[in-house]
């Protein structure tokens, strides 16, 4: 049996203000864009959602442009420049102007790109990597690696103490926008300008920022970029990751896998490498069309959508989310590992609790998706072009039920 959690008069008022906001929601019609059920989703930040004129889409791609057109699809479907052109489709929601993002290859294999190339770009003496000790795994285990090669050495700070930490041996900093466990967001323009104070090169992934908030690339001078598409961008699960190099630095940008599809001249079959100038230097072999082309169809949910309104609707949402669970989970039950000020709060939210796997496997069972993250956090992620305020108010009410078991 539950035990009552929020009183039942509390239950409305909550309920009743969730619709008052979703009738309010200039977002909300973005939602029919998607192939939803009545599940509430809040998994975005794993797998985004199918928008739902991808499958046709697809058909379209395999039957025809490959099934009929075949070999002559690389010219006459778009295949052959899919990568610079949904580079430039990515780059306003990331705030960077077209010619500096190409789309290929997974965000593990643009880290490593993108911090050998930073190391070789480096100043003379600069052998020093830093990286995010509270990184996804896979850029702390790319960091080491691309550091052994290079001959580097490797450091993990937090981000808060990278400023302390610069000096005139750092040779580049990998950073992530949003912390994928508590959902911190991290001071991109100030640490951007403190790691470029003091000589050495910043590098940012974008996992959990990109669609979700402004980034601000070119405003803020950041000089590599990385980030996967599968997420806040809907691209589909393995849908391709991106590499943003500033245009100032593309003539130096020496890729450690300079693969024929970065060639200056793919064609002319040289034995010997001559990079091609621009952003497809970030190429490398032959890429997936078929999750390119997946990936170009989903960003068509974008049209006439601004991340400004994305932010503040993700932050309207994630205010909502923490009201609720308060009301309906009671002091104690949990703890907020996300913070509370706008300024570091991207658009999740976690929380920690005892038990929290099998909670969410009971949350996911009631139609409440979220994920577990080890050894004992609960993520909801908020995507705001599908996810309403009643969804949200479902999910908090849900969660102090199956909390109060
Ligand atoms: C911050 C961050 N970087 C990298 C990755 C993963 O990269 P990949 O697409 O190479 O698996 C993830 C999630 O999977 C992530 O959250
Ligand atoms: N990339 C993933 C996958 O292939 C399977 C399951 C989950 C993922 C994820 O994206 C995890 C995600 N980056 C995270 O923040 O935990």
């Amino acid at each position: 049996m539950s035990e009552p959690t929020a009183s039942a008069p509390k239950a409305a008022e909550l309920a009743a203000l969730a619709r008052t906001l979703d009738a309010a929601d200039d977002l909300a019609p973005v939602r029919e864009r998607f192939a939803l059920d009545d599940v509430v989703y809040l998994d975005g930040n794993s797998l985004g959602a199918l928008p739902a004129h991808v499958p046709d889409r697809m058909a379209d791609v395999v039957r025809r442009q490959w099934g009929e057109l075949r070999i002559r699809s690389w010219a006459e479907s778009g295949w052959w420049t899919a990568p610079e052109r949904i580079g430039d489709r990515i780059a306003p929601l990331v705030g960077a102007a077209p010619g500096q993002i190409v789309a290929g290859d997974s965000t593990s294999v643009n880290v490593f790109k993108a911090l050998v190339a930073a190391t070789r770009m480096a100043g003379e003496g600069r052998t020093e990597i830093l990286v995010d000790a509270t990184t996804f795994p896979t850029d702390g285990y790319i960091a080491e690696s691309a550091a052994r090669l290079t001959g580097c050495t490797l450091r993990a700070v937090t981000p808060q103490e990278v400023p302390s930490a610069l000096g005139d041996r750092t040779a580049v900093v990998l950073l992530n926008h949003v912390d994928y466990r508590t959902g911190r967001l991290h001071d991109l323009p100030s640490l951007t300008a403190a790691i470029h104070a003091s000589g050495a090169l910043a590098v940012w992934d974008l996992c959990h920022s990109a669609g979700a908030l402004p980034v601000g690339l070119d405003e803020h001078g950041v000089d590599l970029a990385v980030g996967c598409t599968y997420k806040y961008l809907n691209g589909g699960p393995g849908s391709p990751a991106y590499l943003y190099v500033r245009s100032e630095l593309q003539p130096r940008f020496d890729s450690p896998l300079p693969g024929w599809n970065s060639h200056q001249d793919p064609f002319g079959m040289s034995p010997s490498y001559a990079p091609a100038p621009g952003a497809l230097r970030g190429r490398v072999g032959t890429p997936d069309i078929l999750s390119m082309l997946a990936l170009e169809a989903a960003l068509e949910v974008w049209d006439g959508v601004s991340v400004a309104a994305v932010r503040a609707k993700s932050l309207a949402l994630t205010d909502f989310f923490l009201r609720c669970v308060s009301e309906y989970s009671g002091p104690g039950r949990v703890q907020c590992l996300t913070p509370d000020s706008h300024a570091e709060r991207g658009s999740q939210v976690a929380l920690r609790c005892a038990d929290a796997g099998e909670v969410m496997k009971r949350l996911i069972a009631r139609g409440v998706v979220g994920d577990f993250r080890h050894p004992d956090v609960l993520r909801f992620g908020f995507t705001p072009l599908y996810t309403g305020f009643g969804d949200t108010e479902r999910a908090a009410r849900i969660l102090g039920e199956e909390l109060a078991r």
